[in-house]
């Protein structure tokens, strides 16, 4: 828990505090922010381990409420020194409608800007993606680039739109007056792949694999990088950019900050047998056992079915048009600007990420049999 012994004095609001990044964005304030009086969690589903939170030094309060609803954002930030938003609808497999993501990614974050303005919170730290960048629809590589590596951002999927769109208007509402005067000061991550405990579609992967006969099949060149972090230093990096977004708001005002950490840069199903082969799976083939022609084919059939199938029922795989897009693009960044502007380091060794995703798992397993 937080050292007692500085001044407890600022409340802090998580948007998304129940969601795999968001719960170990909480867990982390908890631990590493001794300035901390109040923590809300502000989530559409409020998770039952909350309730271990409660008997700290903090006071936690947990608020079950919808982003899309500005008088309940407003409600919850009205008082908080700092709002995190990681609130999103994170669907690149056609289980949400382009119009709902819409209004939770973008009309949400509208909705968490103009709260700060209105209560007068002037400190907004945005959770925003790589996806932001790339993939690109033209399938550009994007290989150890950096918050300023040119690159053509070009988006249809309305995931990565959202985002795009959400961050530029957290950017832009950097330096606005907030009530009492003061400059809203905003800032935006973008996390690469995130990995780590609480992971959904590791564990959908993992399930299927399971269903496979322990096996995995490549479906993407092993020299296909794809960035991934992870959570626990994604948590810790939004711990640090809230703590020092105030001590430096004229440098970190309005910026852009990559997220990673020293995860080996790998094939997106190489990454993933880190933990995998760990649990028992075993990822067949050294090169695609399918030719990439066939694998858009299986893709588009895929997309095809989810529409057929949509007025009985969900069918959204792991292979669509567009995760086959983003798994075969190399997509790695490279960046020290995040340590240069306000000293992050990753909290976490790629030995320790790794040991801890993999407990996970096996703790999943065997709580599964
Ligand atoms: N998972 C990943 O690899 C990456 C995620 N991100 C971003 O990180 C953030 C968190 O993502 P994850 O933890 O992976 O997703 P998640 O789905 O586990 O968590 C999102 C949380 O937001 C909440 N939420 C959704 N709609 C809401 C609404 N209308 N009102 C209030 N709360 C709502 C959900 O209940 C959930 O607890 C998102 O903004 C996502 O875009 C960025 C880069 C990578
Ligand atoms: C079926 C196979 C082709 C398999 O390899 C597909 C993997 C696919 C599900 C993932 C490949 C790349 C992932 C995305 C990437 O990590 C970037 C992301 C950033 C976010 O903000 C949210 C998650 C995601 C879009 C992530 C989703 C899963 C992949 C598409």
């Amino acid at each position: 828990m937080a050292d007692s012994a500085q001044a407890q004095k600022l409340v802090y609001l998580v948007t998304g505090g129940c969601g795999f990044l968001g719960e170990h964005v909480v867990r982390m304030l908890l631990q590493q922010e001794p300035r901390l009086r109040e923590l809300r969690i502000f989530d559409l589903h409020l998770g039952p381990w909350l309730e271990e939170l409660k008997t700290g030094p903090v006071q936690v309060t947990a608020i079950q409420g919808d982003v899309t609803q500005a008088h309940e954002v407003a409600a919850a930030v009205a008082g908080a020194h700092v709002v995190i938003h990681t609130a999103g609808l994170v669907d690149v497999f056609g289980r949400a409608s382009p119009e709902t993501i819409h209004e939770v990614n973008v009309q949400g974050t509208k909705n968490v800007i103009e709260a700060c303005v209105q209560t007068g919170t002037q400190f907004l730290v945005y959770t925003s993606s790589m996806e932001v960048v790339g993939p690109n629809i033209k399938g550009h590589p994007f290989y150890r680039g950096n918050e300023d590596t040119p690159y053509e951002a070009v988006h249809r999927h309305p995931y990565p739109s959202s985002k795009a769109r959400a961050e530029q208007l957290v950017l832009e509402a950097n330096g606005r007056k907030v009530r009492g005067g003061l400059p809203l000061v905003t800032c935006a991550l973008r996390p690469t792949g995130i990995y780590g405990e609480g992971h959904q579609i590791m564990r959908d992967i993992y399930y299927q694999g399971l269903r496979l006969g322990g096996r995995l099949f490549r479906a993407i060149p092993a020299s296909v990088e794809h960035g991934r972090v992870y959570v626990g230093n994604v948590a810790w990096m939004h711990v640090l950019v809230a703590r020092e977004l105030q001590q430096r708001p004229a440098l970190m005002g309005g910026q852009v900050y990559f997220c990673y950490d020293k995860s080996p840069y790998k094939s997106y199903e190489d990454f993933n047998m880190e933990f995998l082969g760990p649990c028992g799976l075993r990822l067949v083939g050294t090169r695609p056992l399918l030719p990439y022609w066939l694998l858009m084919l299986l893709a588009a059939l895929n997309a095809l079915l989810q529409w057929l199938l949509r007025p009985l029922l969900l069918y959204a795989p792991l292979l669509n048009p567009y995760t086959l897009a983003m798994a075969n693009t190399t997509f790695t960044v490279s960046t020290n600007k995040a340590q240069r502007h306000f000293g992050y380091e990753p909290l976490f060794s790629w030995e320790e990420s790794r040991t801890r995703t993999i407990r996970w798992m096996q703790a999943m397993d065997s709580s599964a049999q």
